[in-house]
């Protein structure tokens, strides 16, 4: 299901710490026989240009044409060089210069600033730092949906259970999918 999301989304959005974590590819691959994939742009957030050089998000049009090379969104204080070697390969390297107290390009200008280069649909797909930025900024997200799988994640470590500045969310509508529910949801006018 996640691959026919990022299928119909303009572009898909993740940040720095899941391109270092899982490497991901950020292609709609796996869809059912006989469907043309669409692949989404990827966007990653990377505020210094931590994206390593042999990401697979930069090998994309090299190992399938249909694949589009990544748009990454960098901050004000990105390395110059960083930024040329990844352009050299192929990358866009999106310059943020209104960014927060840490240092991460506000979230309002980088959606203007992908909607105005034609990514009006976006996906963002993780991870835990840049969902809860999401949720947090105001009238950003139109849809949750959720995935339950039964696989247990995580180490021993507990993380804390309730977070009480992120929005509560409305179920819409619940689904089963194979051994996964998913729920769709919007965020509750408070
Ligand atoms: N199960 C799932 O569906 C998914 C799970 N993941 C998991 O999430 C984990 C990675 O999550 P995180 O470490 O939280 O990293 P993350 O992917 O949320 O990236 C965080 C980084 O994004 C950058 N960033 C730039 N602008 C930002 C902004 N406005 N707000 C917040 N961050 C901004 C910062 O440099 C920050 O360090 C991995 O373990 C990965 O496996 C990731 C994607 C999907
Ligand atoms: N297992 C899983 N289920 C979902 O519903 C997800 N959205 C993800 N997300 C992330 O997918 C990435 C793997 O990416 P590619 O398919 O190679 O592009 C990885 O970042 C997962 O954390 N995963």
């Amino acid at each position: 299901m996640t691959h026919r999301m990022r299928a119909t989304h303009d572009a898909i959005l993740v940040g720095i710490g899941t391109v270092l974590c899982d490497n991901p590819q950020l292609s709609a691959r796996l869809l059912p026989a006989g469907e043309t994939p669409c692949h989404p742009q990827p966007v990653v957030l990377d505020p210094m240009l931590r994206t390593p050089m042999d990401a697979r998000l930069l090998a994309g049009p090299k190992d399938n044409a249909d694949l589009k090379m990544p748009w990454i969104v960098a901050g004000p204080n990105a390395d110059s060089g960083k930024r040329r070697l990844l352009e050299e390969l192929g990358a866009t390297v999106i310059v943020v210069n209104d960014v927060d107290d840490e240092g991460r390009p506000r979230l309002g200008k980088v959606v203007g600033e992908l909607e105005r280069r034609g990514a009006k649909r976006l996906m963002v797909e993780g991870g835990a730092q840049v969902i809860r930025a999401f949720l947090r900024s105001e009238r950003m997200v139109h849809r949750l949906v959720i995935t339950i799988a039964p696989v247990y994640i995580g180490a021993a470590e507990g993380v804390p259970a309730v977070d009480t500045v992120l929005p509560h969310i409305r179920p819409l509508a619940y689904e089963q999918f194979g051994c996964d529910v998913v729920m769709v949801a919007d965020l509750q006018k408070q």
